[in-house]
């Protein structure tokens, strides 16, 4: 009997309760133009923004589900950079971070181009560019052999651990990855959301890599997003949406990976998914128009690079009480041209003091909304 999806006779014949998944995708295609049609009548500055924003967003919270924190300014740099931006100094860049953000523009700026074997291996090699997942060596650009034994998903104390889920042996990933590829690359009827749903279950059933899958998985769901809008101006992020779902991600992936070729469950989660992340977005476009108006009021008002940046920390949702030394810790600058820094902006009205008093004083915008 099988256990797994793919020992099914007919995989990867994928089937689906086609009405049920007919009323749900034509709800969710209909929020997914009216947004879209919001970020277009955008002036470009705040196009911009938005997008920054949610490809920053996309990258941090896909490797936050590996439990890996990139630093968010050090993101957002590298994207704008990348993007050609122009948002004021910009923070030096780890080649780990650099490799997420190569992979997941790649994948949504060049939507349009096929996905091949060489491309996924250029994926898999900007991820992991020392050749190490941490301190272990893996294998890197190439599909793995199970060397160090068969492919599972597993959670739980070493000795103990549970197993979740175990990929096809290695020794088929070619062959599968190749009818994967072809059926990507082809223009089939299917609606381009459904088909982002279906690869990315369909690539992690498969797990071609030995580490870095559900990051790819996740840059190729996207790559099918944005051809099914037929742009590269991200609005929103599925990965961060599923970061936030993580427990009912695997859940359902679980169940799916050990049901039987029927992926409505799958499919219905996917769509659902996307439409919350729709919700994200509409907070996202929200706060960029709020940033947008508070830059707009200060045209004029001499600001020097240190204010800007912290400013926008500011604007962006400051965690915590920013004091005067953590103003000099993230301006990289020293304590009195922060305070001087701060001072000034007190006395345009800008910032205001909160509470206490000394070096615990925070700082908080005067008027954010505006
Ligand atoms: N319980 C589970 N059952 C089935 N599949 C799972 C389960 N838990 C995780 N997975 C899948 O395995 C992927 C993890 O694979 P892998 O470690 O190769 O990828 P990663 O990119 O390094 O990790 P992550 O997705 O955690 O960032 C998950 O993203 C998910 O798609």
């Amino acid at each position: 009997m099988a256990r797994y999806i793919y020992q099914h006779a007919d995989w990867p014949g994928f089937q689906w309760d086609k009405d049920t998944i007919a009323h749900e995708l034509a709800a969710v295609r209909h929020r997914q133009g009216r947004l879209l049609g919001r970020m277009e009548s955008l002036g470009f500055d705040f196009r911009s923004e938005a997008v920054l924003q949610t490809l920053t967003d996309d990258v941090i919270k896909s490797s936050e589900i590996e439990g890996e924190n990139l630093d968010r300014e050090q993101v957002r740099s590298s994207i704008a950079r990348r993007l050609g931006m122009d948002i004021g100094a910009l923070a030096p860049v780890d080649r780990d971070v650099e490799g997420v953000v190569e992979m997941m523009l790649d994948a949504t700026r060049q939507y349009a181009d096929p996905l091949t074997e060489e491309r996924l291996f250029a994926w898999h090699a900007a991820l992991f560019p020392t050749g190490r997942n941490g301190m272990s060596r893996i294998l890197v650009g190439e599909w793995r052999d199970d060397g160090t034994g068969p492919m599972q998903v597993v959670s739980g104390p070493v000795g103990r651990e549970k197993v979740h889920y175990e990929a096809p042996t290695a020794s088929r990933v070619p062959a599968e990855m190749q009818v994967f590829l072809n059926w990507c690359n082809a223009g089939q009827a299917l609606d381009p959301v459904l088909k982002a749903a279906i690869a990315h279950l369909w690539f992690v059933t498969i797990h071609p890599f030995e580490d870095g899958n559900g990051r790819m998985a996740r840059a190729i769901g996207d790559l099918m997003l944005a051809r099914s809008e037929q742009t590269d101006q991200r609005f929103y992020s599925l990965s961060a949406q599923i970061r936030q779902e993580r427990k009912d991600y695997y859940a359902i992936l679980e169940a799916t990976q050990k049901g039987d070729m029927d992926i409505t469950s799958w499919l219905h989660w996917f769509l659902g998914a996307l439409d919350r992340a729709f919700d994200r977005a509409e907070l996202v476009l929200g706060k960029v128009i709020q940033k947008a108006r508070f830059w707009d009021n200060l045209v004029g008002q001499s600001i020097n690079d240190r204010q800007r940046l912290m400013l926008n920390r500011l604007l962006d949702g400051f965690e915590g009480k920013l004091t005067s030394s953590k103003w000099a810790k993230l301006a990289k600058t020293s304590p009195d041209t922060a305070l001087r820094d701060i001072n000034d902006l007190v006395s345009h009205g800008i910032l205001v003091r909160e509470a206490a008093g000394g070096r615990s004083t925070s700082y908080v915008l005067a008027r954010p909304e505006t």
